[in-house]
């Protein structure tokens, strides 16, 4: 007999009686013991680690101090269970104490793992944020529990990061009955560093408001309301301002091309401007973050084809990453002045909409010869980097999920950045590994420049003249066109704008990446004077 099946008799002889009636209590699983079902147990979980080892497991300090607590059954129970728990996958175990509703036991891997420099990431961080993602996942779905502990398995940030990314679901549309249970995630004690939790709750919090707003439909996210909701966010958060521009402002700042884009929509344009005070220094300068901000992107008269291309409601995904970092690292009261540039409309085709072969001026006076109205980021960004210069940035950082061409290239396993600068490209990649959100540098060469420039009517064209052909390289050259500051760097994220399964803790959908490099990025900025 299986040894798997062996604890599963085990199991039922401590509890014989399931649950009766799981649509009633609110159980999703017929196979809960009564006990623990939802109509009787106090519904707290926890969430305990183990390593992988030749012969069977080892337990985290944490789990190992629960199992002296249960007088050693929990050992014994996972002995039962089989021969080992593989990296990422879990048990969940019923009746081992009377605190807990349920206990899932999450493999971490091999113990001591660090950086691993053909993966480019933490894989000891990485692989406990996918168990503790898997953990509370269990919990939540199976079991219906409310409150979870969670083991810091030596590393709370990452445990924190993990689990309350695992947990993020966006159903606020859907009917009261059909919405994820909220859950409260805690520190188990005595497992990890508070201040380590506390820091990856806070940097879970940044992400999953990103993908909140990317996952928002259109219909519920305009640039009006984009700005209602961000405001209202940041109001709540000190050391921050925030203000909120109108259509007026943008053409007194003869900002041409990002006019242009909003030219065919019925929506009014909204550039917001946040501005966070953390620097001991108030008037040192600021890094600032640009982010693209297309509440739907249908193409405008250069229409997108049909499939996919709901997903155009996620082409705020740079703008939501600036907003998800600005509020981690404002609530993280990082040292350091940000501001925020967010430059937000709709493309969409009509009769006032911008035609291929039109001609723009941007901020800076260069003129624009738009052939293709579907490449719109770079003309929102090129505004907005022009504006960027005048808070004399220490560096300058844009997001946008800018060209398909990117994803093609990288797909979803890293960003692609584009750098006029070796120290502040090394600051991005590192603060990369440790957050397991990856970039990938790509080249600024000058090659990409003569593909945009001269057009036929404009200094510049909105598209390359070899079409498709490196496409993301030559929307980075075009943005060049429009930045001062020697410290700048181009994030392309549309390959990394949404999930499917590729990290196991993020849920299928929008991904709010890469918010948590953004964020340890600006932590490595404040803490040194190079740049
Ligand atoms: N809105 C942008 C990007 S649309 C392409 C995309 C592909 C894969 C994942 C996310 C987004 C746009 O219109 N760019 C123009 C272009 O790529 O030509
Ligand atoms: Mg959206
Ligand atoms: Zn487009
Ligand atoms: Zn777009």
């Amino acid at each position: 007999m299986a040894a798997h099946m062996r604890f599963a008799r085990a199991a039922v002889q401590i509890f014989p009686t399931k649950c009766f009636s799981p649509r009633l209590h609110g159980c999703s699983n017929v196979n809960i013991p009564v006990r623990y079902c939802s109509s009787t147990a106090a519904k707290r979980g926890l969430v305990l680690g183990v390593y992988e080892k030749r012969e069977g497991v080892k337990l985290t300090p944490g789990a190992d101090l629960y199992n002296q607590q249960t007088g050693g059954k929990l050992a014994e129970y996972i002995r039962l269970a089989g021969p080992t728990i593989k990296k990422g996958k879990s048990r969940v175990f019923y009746g081992l104490d009377e605190t807990y509703s349920a206990v899932a036991v999450v493999g971490l891997g091999a113990q001591g793992l660090g950086v691993n420099e053909l993966e480019g990431f933490h894989e000891g961080k990485e692989n406990l944020r996918a168990a503790a993602a898997n953990g509370v996942r269990q919990l939540r779905d199976i079991l219906g529990t409310s409150t979870i502990e969670v083991d810091g398995c030596s590393d709370a940030e990452a445990a924190a990061e993990g689990a309350d990314l695992g947990l993020f679901a966006y159903d606020d549309l859907k009917a009261e009955d059909k919405r994820k249970k909220p859950v409260e995630t805690q520190l188990l004690k005595d497992s990890g560093s508070p201040e380590g939790w506390t820091k990856g709750s806070l940097l879970a919090d940044g992400q999953n408001f990103a993908r909140k707003l990317m996952e928002m439909p259109a219909s519920h996210l305009t640039p009006t309301t984009f700005a209602s909701i961000t405001g209202e966010k940041f109001g709540s958060i000190g050391n921050v301002e925030f203000e909120a521009r109108d259509r007026a402002w943008a053409e007194s700042m003869k900002m041409g091309a990002y006019l242009s884009v909003t030219n065919g929509s019925e929506e009014p344009p909204v550039f917001v401007e946040v501005k966070y005070s953390g620097s001991p220094n108030s008037s040192a300068a600021p890094l600032v973050l640009v982010g693209k901000g297309i509440t739907f992107d249908t193409g405008g008269i250069s229409l997108k084809p049909p499939a996919g291309m709901d997903m155009m409601r996620g082409d705020m995904g740079g703008a939501a990453t600036v907003s998800g970092a600005i509020a981690a690292i404002a609530a993280l009261k990082l040292p350091i002045n940000v501001v925020g540039l967010i430059p937000l409309c709709e493309n969409m085709p009509s009769g006032r909409a911008t035609r291929p072969g039109d001609v723009v001026t941007a901020m800076n006076g260069k003129t624009i010869q738009v052939d293709n109205t579907d490449a719109e980021g770079r003309l929102i960004l090129a505004d907005a980097l022009c504006y960027a210069h005048s808070f004399n940035p220490r560096a300058v950082i844009d997001l946008a999920t800018l060209t398909g061409a990117i994803d093609v290239a990288l797909g979803s396993a890293a960003a692609g950045v584009f750098s006029n600068s070796r120290v502040l490209w090394n600051l991005l990649h590192d603060a990369g590994v440790s957050t397991g959100d990856r970039l990938w540098r790509m080249p600024l060469f000058s090659h990409y420049t003569r593909q945009i420039s001269p057009s036929q009517l404009a200094d510049l064209n909105n598209t390359g003249k070899h079409g498709r052909q490196a496409g993301a390289c030559t929307a980075a050259a075009f943005l060049r066109e429009f930045v001062q500051c020697p410290q700048w760097a181009h994030l392309d994220i549309a390959g990394v704008m949404a999930n499917k399964d590729e990290v196991p803790y993020l849920n299928k959908g929008m991904a709010g990446r890469p918010v948590r490099t953004l964020v340890q990025f600006a932590a490595k900025l404040a803490n040194q004077k190079w740049i």
